[in-house]
């Protein structure tokens, strides 16, 4: 299974408590990560292996968005920050949207995060 992960960056230090809080049933599972770039650099700082993509401005939304309509990405755990702009919002859209189309779970938000990750 593969799981991409992403967080806007008022978000990322509780990405990475999210990922730790979990860290043994995403071992035991066998989990793939993938992440935008600094998401995944974070992801890596604490320890966990992680595919990185392009940072999200940079077009890393995409290419999780255009691997998810491939069908090789399982769920997406993305953390965003209502609270902030976002200059490549398009992106991020687009992704959510091609969750909705391809019927591929999506947390925003830790508490949901949650549920889906009690779950597999
Ligand atoms: O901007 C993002 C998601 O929209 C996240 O990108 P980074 O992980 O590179 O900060």
């Amino acid at each position: 299974m593969t799981i991409a992960i992403i967080a806007h960056n008022g978000k990322k230090p509780e990405m990475v408590m999210f990922l730790n809080e979990f860290r043994d049933i995403l071992h035991a599972k066998h989990i793939k990560l993938v992440a935008t770039g600094t998401t995944g650099a974070k992801t890596e700082e604490a320890g966990f292996e992680v595919e990185k993509l392009l940072s999200g401005p940079l077009g890393g939304d995409a290419q999780i968005a255009s691997r998810l309509a491939e069908g090789k990405i399982d769920m997406v755990i993305f953390f965003r920050d209502p609270l902030d702009k976002h200059p490549h919002e398009p992106d991020i859209f687009m992704l959510m949207r091609l969750c909705d189309v391809h019927n591929i779970p999506l947390a925003t938000n830790p508490a949901t995060a949650r549920l889906l990750m009690k779950a597999i």
